[in-house]
Formats: C-alpha cells, structure tokens, sequence
C-alpha cells in the first residue's frame, strides 16, 4: 500500500519545504495498523537557527502591513482549508487515528473557523485615547515579536491554527513544533498560509522531541511561548520562558468535573459524558472525566450509560460509519491500560469495556468504571484515553467542594433543569471553560483556556487578542513642561 502522507520534507520555512537528514528520525505511525506511513527527521540546531532567523527577518514588514491586509491572508487560508477539507481530514485521521467521521467536522473546519475569525478582527486592532484634561494619552497595540507554538498530538491542524490565527494577526510571526507524534498536519497549515498570501518566514514548521521545543523556547529571538501539552511539560516550559522574561499561553491538561442531578435530562446527560468521555477516544484535555452522578438516579444513569454505549462503531477510522477509533500510539495505549489495571485493583466496579482489541492497531474499549472515590488514581489523574470515572454524590455543596479538590481546573459541567442551581453551581467550580447541560463545545468566538495547574492565558475570541499584543503608551502634553529647578 502507498501512503499520500510523506510529506515533501521534514519542515517548512521561509515559505518552502527544507530537509536536513542529520536529524533524527521520527516515524510516524497509523495508530490503526501500527504500519509506518511517513518518515521524518528532528530539527537540527540549524534548522532550528534558520526557523527562528526567517521568522525574525520576516517580522517587522508583516507588522507594518494593514491589518486588514493581514487579515485578508488569514482569510483566503480559511477559505483554502474548507475548499480541501476532505483531503485535511483523511490527513488528520492518518496522523491521529480519530475517524474520519470526526475530523470531517472538528479538525480543519475549527483551524478554518481560527483563520476566519482573527483574519476578520485584524483590521479592528487598536488601542486607545486616554482624554487628561488639557494633556493625552493614547495606546499602540503592537505585536510581540516572534511566537513560538508547541502542540499537542491529540488536534494536530486545530492546535496549529488556534495558535497561529491570533499571532498572525497581531503582526506576528511563528516558529510551530508540532508533536512528534503527529508532525504531518502543520506542514499543509504552512504551504496554504503561503499559497494564500503569508510572506516567507511569517509561519515556519520545525519538527522535533521535547529537546528541540526547549531549544525554541530559550532562544533570545522569541518573545512569546504558547504550549498545548501536559502540566508537566508546562511546569518546565513555563519556568524556562520565565526565566527570559517571555510572554506564554500555556493549554495544558485536566481531571475535570461533570455533575449529573437528580433533576437532569437523563438521555442529555448521558450524551453530555459520552461526548465528553469518548469523543477522539477519550484523548481531549477539557473531558469531564470525573462523572459525579446524583445517587438518586445514578443506576438509571448507569444502565442507559452502557446501553448507549454498545452503539459506538469501534473500527477503521476510515470508514466514515466508525465512530471511536485507536489510542494514538502504543504509549498511549500501554498509559490508559495501566490506569485500567489500577481502577481494576483499587476496587471500583467496571462497568463495561476495560479491554484492549487484538486488531494490530492501538485500539481500547470505551471503558466506565463506577463506585469510584475521590482517592482512587482513575478519578486523581489525567488518563487521557477512553476511561469515564463514575462516583456517587447526594448534596450540592459536597460535589462542589469534591469536584474543586484538584490541582486540576481546566473544564467543568452540569446537567440540571433548575437554572438557577446551575449558574449557582458553575459559578462555584474552579475551571476555565465551563458547560451548562452541554460538554465540549469550544467555539473560536468564547475564550478556551484553564486555571490552576491547567493553564495560563488563553486561546480564542478576543481574549486571546491579549495574550498576542502588547500595549505602549504615549503620554502627551499639550503645554509647557513645568520642572522644580
Ligand atoms: N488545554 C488544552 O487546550 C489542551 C489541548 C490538547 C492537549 N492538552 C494536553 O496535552 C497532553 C497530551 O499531549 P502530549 O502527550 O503531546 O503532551 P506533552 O506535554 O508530552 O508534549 C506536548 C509538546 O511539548 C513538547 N515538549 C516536551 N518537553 C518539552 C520541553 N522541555 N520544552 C519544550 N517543549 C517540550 C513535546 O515535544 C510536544 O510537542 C495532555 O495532558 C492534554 O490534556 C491540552
Ligand atoms: C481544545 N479542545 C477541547 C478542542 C481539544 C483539547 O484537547
């Protein structure tokens, strides 16, 4: 079989493919078969100088362009993206393994949507008059410098856009690392910026471990960090940034709450954690991984649970029936298996699923465990694969106080008729981006992002505006200046 993803070169910079073989090899993997469909090499320390320095030329002039000139180049990316969205899609369910089913409708078109949105807000930037009585003030919005993105593996082209579309049209310019896990997506996001207008060395792709990400993030050329990743990585990205003095975003992981009340739409609420459990096979940093059920209705939750879920299509994430697909790599894999062997031995009742599929690819069934307590590891980490935590609550501000005991604070939801309760309750979780009888919605109009350990900053909307711009003041006098000697 021959695979359409080996890609023309490892990296992409100053608008055109570049290789440089002394890098290390990374294969790239089909976590369906577990084949080899790609291969490609580490960023050496001079590619690495050669991304950074045609990032840094290029800077200064596509700051000085328009926003709207900017934004119209974001745009027509955009547009490219939705016109190829079949092919981008069938790249990201290689790079990923996430049915196609799924990366039809949430990968390309939310990197388009990104594109869309910051290319729409370029032209409006500003700053403002600050009126002092006779004397002014005013604001310049003015661009960082050169932005760094690091992603994750699990939203290859979304992670790559969310990134780049607010950098870009702040009068950025960007140096992406995509994950070595899935390097393939970024690089078509490069030549379509290109072909829609974006000048060389505005946005440039290097691959690499976390050892090239490090050597990014230190280089004096970089003024800004944003990482999608774990909370570890971000302790030590961020701590490596701070100590140059660099502006960051940090997107990193979660062990979030979703609370289900006696009074919830059953059948929404099941959806709500499937979706927010098993949607990219559980591998989503905002799941509601900890399902804190009214023990009212908890059994009833329960049954309904595991009816709706032997309607999952586990298979070839290629056929567009398939609706769950692979654990993105054997690591992966062999990760989330170990969490299910320790929700097994730490007691908590499994409720379905909890097995490996022997199809060569890295596959494990949507798994539910309930009875679970608060001290159990499935419902203390970060699993990151297909495995729902189900624990019983009976009073409100008891599940509020539960669901907050975590360094943890990136999402959070509630299915409940009253409103009242919901807003109340919402309005008590720690989290950043928070669901009210829905889970996982992340449109690019609302700020996505984490408190706690789950994050700094944030993607989106016009809060990211914030995290890409910087503001300088001019004061103005208007007469004489008045000095004591
Ligand atoms: N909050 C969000 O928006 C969001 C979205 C997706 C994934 N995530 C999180 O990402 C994690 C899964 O992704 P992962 O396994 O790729 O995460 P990871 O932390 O292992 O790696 C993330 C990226 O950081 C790079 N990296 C590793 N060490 C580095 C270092 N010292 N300096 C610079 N870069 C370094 C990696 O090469 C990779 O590109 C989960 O914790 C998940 O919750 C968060
Ligand atoms: C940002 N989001 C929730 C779409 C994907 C995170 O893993």
């Amino acid at each position: 079989m021959t695979y359409p993803t080996q890609p023309t070169a490892s990296h992409y910079i100053n608008g055109q493919y570049v290789e440089d073989t002394a890098g290390a090899e990374i294969p790239v993997i089909y976590p369906a078969t577990g084949e080899v469909i790609a291969t490609v090499h580490a960023g050496t320390e001079t590619v690495v100088d050669k991304a950074l320095a045609a990032a840094k030329a290029a800077q200064p002039a596509w700051a000085a362009m328009t926003g709207r000139e900017r934004g119209r180049i974001l745009t027509r990316a955009a547009q490219i993206i939705r016109e190829r969205n079949y092919d981008l899609s069938v790249l990201e369910t290689w790079d990923t393994g996430k049915p196609l089913q799924e990366t039809l409708v949430a990968d390309a078109t939310s990197a388009a949507d990104a594109l869309e949105y910051f290319g729409g807000l370029a032209g409006s930037l500003t700053g403002e008059h600050i009126p002092l009585g006779e004397n002014w003030a005013y604001t310049v919005r003015e661009a960082l410098g050169v932005c760094v993105g690091i992603g994750a593996w699990n939203y290859p082209t979304q992670i790559a856009c969310w990134k780049a579309s607010p950098a870009l049209a702040c009068g950025n310019t960007m140096v992406f690392k995509p994950s070595e896990t899935t390097p393939l997506c970024a690089l078509k996001i490069a030549e379509i910026l290109t072909e829609a207008g974006a000048p060389p060395g505005v946005f440039n792709v290097v691959q690499g471990m976390g050892e090239t990400g490090a050597q990014l993030v230190t280089d004096p050329r970089v003024a800004k960090v944003s990482l999608t990743g774990s909370v570890p990585t971000g302790k030590r990205v961020y701590s490596a940034a701070a100590s140059h003095m660099k502006h960051v975003t940090m997107e990193l992981g979660g062990k979030s709450p979703l609370i289900v009340f006696e009074d919830a739409d059953i059948d929404n609420a099941v959806g709500g954690a499937i979706l927010g459990n098993f949607y990219s096979s559980g591998q989503v940093c905002s799941n509601g991984t900890r399902v804190f059920v009214h023990s009212a209705i908890k059994e009833q939750f329960l049954t309904r649970l595991a009816e709706r879920l032997k309607g999952a299509v586990i298979g070839d994430p290629m056929d567009e029936a398939t609706s769950f697909g692979p654990m993105v790599s054997e690591r992966q894999l062999e990760i989330v298996l170990g969490y299910i062997a320790k929700g097994k031995a730490e007691g908590a009742r499994l409720i379905t699923g909890g097995n490996r599929l022997e199809t060569g690819g890295f596959f494990i069934e949507p798994t539910v465990f309930a009875d679970v307590t608060d001290e159990m590891t499935i419902a203390r980490e970060e699993i990151f694969g297909p495995v729902m935590a189900v624990l019983d609550f009976t009073d409100e501000d008891e599940v509020i106080e539960r669901a907050n005991a975590t360094d943890f604070g990136l999402s959070a939801g509630v299915f409940t008729r009253d409103l009242s309760r919901a807003h109340r309750v919402i309005g008590k979780l720690q989290a950043g981006a928070c669901f009210i009888n829905s889970y996982n919605d992340a449109p690019v109009e609302a700020p996505f992002g984490g408190v706690k350990a789950s994050g700094v900053g944030r993607e989106n909307a016009k809060a990211a505006i914030e995290h890409y711009s910087q503001l300088k003041t001019v004061f103005v006098r208007m007469g004489d200046v008045e000095a004591p000697y």
